[in-house]
Formats: C-alpha cells, structure tokens, sequence
C-alpha cells in the first residue's frame, strides 16, 4: 500500500517528487496557484515568455495566471482554445504552434497549461513539438486533470482512429494542483475524477478503497484522495516513464473505456467510460481465473456506490475493433491490465474469446 506523504495534513500544502531523468515537484493544497509567481526564478529560470493555454471555463483563472507570471517579469499572454476534446485535436495544436510562432516564442520559452485534462494533455503535446521541447507548466483545474492528467508527462490529441493516439511523453518541469480551483468544478466531472482515484485505489492503494466506500462522494476526503492517487502515479511514472512497465498498470480499466469513449465520438466523460472499464476487467479477471469474484464484486458495488456507470449498451464487435488499436496492443493480441487481487496488477494478454465475451455479458446494459 502507498503511504501519504509525511507532511500530510487536512488543508495542508503536500509536494510529491515525481522521479526521473528531470524530476519534478506536484504541490498540492488550497491556494497553491500563487507559487506561479516564484517559478521564474527556480523551473522556469532564463524563460522571457509564457503562453496560457485555457479554456473558457477556466479563463478567470488563466488570467490570473498571466498576472502572476508578469508580475514575476515574464511576458505572458492567454491562449484560449476549445473545451473538452474539441481541444485535442491536430487542427487546435497546429493554431497553437501559429500562436507562439506569432509571439516568438523561442527554446527558453514556456507553455502553461490551465485547465482540465483536455487542456493539460495538450499544451503538453504542444510544449513537446514546439522547437522540438520546451518547458511546460501544469496548473489543472478538475480532479481528473489533477490526479492523473497533468502528472506524468503522457501528452497528446485524438485521431480519427482513437484516443491520444498521437502525443509525446515529455513531463512538466512543476505541478501545481489548487484544490480551491475545485469549486467551481460540476459533480460530474469531479465523479469522472473519482474514477481515475478509485483505480488507483484497485492497482495499488486500498486505503483509497477505504476512503471510498465510507463516503462515495469523495468530499469528505477530497485532499487525502487527491494526495494518494497523485502518489500511486508519482510511483509508477517514476520507475517507467516511457510506459513499458509498471506504468501500464495506470491503464487498468482503459481498454474499454477508451473504446466507449470513441464509440460515443468523445460525448462521454473519460472517467464514466473508464468506470465501466473497470468493471469489465474485473470481470476479465475473473473469467480468466485470476481475481476472486468477491473483489470483482466490490468494483461494481464501489464504482456504482459513486454514481458511476457499471454498465454500457453498445455493439461489443466494434468496441473489440476499437481495443485493437490500444497502445498496449502487440500485433494483433488485445493486451488488457487485470488483478491477480486488490493491489495486485498485471497483463493479460491474447484472452481467450470466451473470457471477453463473459466479462461482455457482465455489463453489456439490457434494455
Ligand atoms: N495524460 C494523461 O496521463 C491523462 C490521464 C487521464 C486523462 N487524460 C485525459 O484527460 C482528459 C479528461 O480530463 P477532464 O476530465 O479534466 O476533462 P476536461 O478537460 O474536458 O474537463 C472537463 C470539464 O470541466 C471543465 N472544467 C475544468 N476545470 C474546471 C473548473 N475548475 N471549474 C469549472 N469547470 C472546469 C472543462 O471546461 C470541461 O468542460 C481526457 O482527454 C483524457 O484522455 C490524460
Ligand atoms: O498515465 C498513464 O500511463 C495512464 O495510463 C493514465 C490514464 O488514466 C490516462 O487516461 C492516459 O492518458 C491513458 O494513456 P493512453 O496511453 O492509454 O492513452
Ligand atoms: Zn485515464
């Protein structure tokens, strides 16, 4: 089990170190934004511009972000960019490269990313093409950009065929996770941010199980939530970055979920289809022998008890075409993350037909 990190307390400002080639620091806490202000002087010394990547939800907060950054000598403009998916796209990153080849932006340069995971991923993939790497900043806004997207350096946009099926691994030099950004954030996608936390809580954590089941809102313990599923990342991205190991683990629940999402042409929250995800390769393992059923069993009771989807209606040939071109895939065998047990992950690869179409049955939703 992951343990909190020493200085941990309720309301309190935490700092995770993601290891690496170029470590990083996640700070996490109420009001951590302000710290943009001192990162000309120490992760982003010899910088003279800053781009603001944001949408219009978060434009309040990427203005004061402008101003912090200015008032630290750097000459930093707001970029806004579509919400949600639609900013994922090849045509909004090529606008981007436009924009700061507009403001001369050059290798000492900066791209800070304010928003949610859609923005994250993409001003990451955008700071990774722009003069081949520049540094970027991560200032996520939602739960799910905070506990996984902005962590870890996985940037990128969508394609035709999928999900972040073009993007570079390229980790930000800081993390700032504000959890008074949260306020404004809808419950629904502080639930989709949930499911990101309670698969983490599955592949490593259970005292996010814990958390969770005491109460499904994830309110009550909205920092200490945060602060594990942060650290259960920092864990894995640290010893695998480039995603070739441990680091696959974090897809658990994913292989579906992604292919919902591109079956509901990006109309469904990642978290909701990650959710049904989740059941389905508990049900995977539990098909391929692996995981005692009472464990699958608690993945749909706790992912239900959150007010997440458990099930899906839809054509499971053209999710299984859709699973085909995961990024785990080798060749033609479907690669998927089960348990071997709460805490316990590993690969299944190339299962057996019969074990898919079970885990299928399990939460293909009947009309
Ligand atoms: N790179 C990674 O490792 C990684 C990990 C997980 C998810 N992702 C990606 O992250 C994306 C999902 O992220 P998301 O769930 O944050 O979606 P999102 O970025 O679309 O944000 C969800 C909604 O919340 C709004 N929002 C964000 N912050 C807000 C705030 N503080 N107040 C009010 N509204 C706010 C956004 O405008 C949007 O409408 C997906 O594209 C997924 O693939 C990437
Ligand atoms: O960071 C990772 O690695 C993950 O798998 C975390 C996932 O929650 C995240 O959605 C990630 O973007 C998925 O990666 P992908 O390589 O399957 O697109
Ligand atoms: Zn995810």
């Amino acid at each position: 089990m992951t343990a909190p990190p020493p200085d941990l307390r309720p309301g309190d400002r935490s700092t995770i170190t993601v290891a690496g080639d170029r470590p990083y620091d996640v700070v996490v806490g109420p009001g951590v934004r302000q710290e943009l202000a001192l990162l000309p002087q120490t992760v982003l010394a010899g910088a003279t511009r800053a781009a603001v990547v944001h949408t219009a939800s978060t434009a309040a907060l990427a203005g004061e972000a402008v101003a912090l950054l200015q008032s630290s000598g750097l000459a930093a403009e707001a970029v806004v960019v579509p919400d949600g998916e639609a900013a994922k796209t090849a045509e909004v990153a090529a606008g981007l490269w436009t924009e700061l080849g507009r403001l001369g932006h050059t290798r000492t340069d900066a791209v800070v990313g304010v928003g949610g995971g859609a923005v994250t991923d993409l001003a990451g993939f955008v700071a990774a093409t722009w003069l081949r790497g520049v540094r970027v900043v991560q200032v996520p806004t939602s739960l799910l950009g905070m506990v996984d997207a902005a962590v870890g350096g996985k940037t990128g946009i969508n394609t035709e065929a999928g999900k972040n099926l073009v993007g570079a691994f390229h980790p930000p030099v800081a993390v700032l996770v504000d959890t008074d950004t949260l306020d404004g954030l809808p419950d629904p996608e502080f639930r989709s941010g949930l499911a990101e936390v309670v698969k983490c809580g599955f592949i490593a954590d259970d005292a996010i199980l814990d958390l969770l089941a005491a109460d499904p809102t994830g309110r009550r313990a909205t920092t200490e939530l945060i602060t594990r599923a942060i650290q259960v990342k920092a864990d894995a991205v640290g010893e695998d970055l480039y995603d070739t190991g441990r680091r696959e683990f974090l897809n658990y629940g994913h292989t579906l979920g992604h292919a919902i999402e591109k079956a509901e042409d990006f109309g469904w929250r990642h978290g909701e289809a990650v959710a049904v995800g989740l059941v389905f390769a508990a049900e995977l393992g539990v098909a391929a022998g692996r995981l005692p059923r009472a464990d699958a069993d608690r993945h749909r009771e706790l992912v239900g008890a959150m007010g997440l989807p458990v099930s899906y209606a839809g054509d499971f040939d053209r999710l299984r075409a859709a699973m085909a071109v995961d990024k785990k895939s080798r060749g033609a065998a479907l690669r998927f993350v089960v348990l071997d047990g709460l805490g316990a992950p590993g690969i299944l690869t190339d299962p057996d037909e019969a074990w898919l179409r079970t885990a299928w049955a399990a939460v293909e939703a009947t009309p």
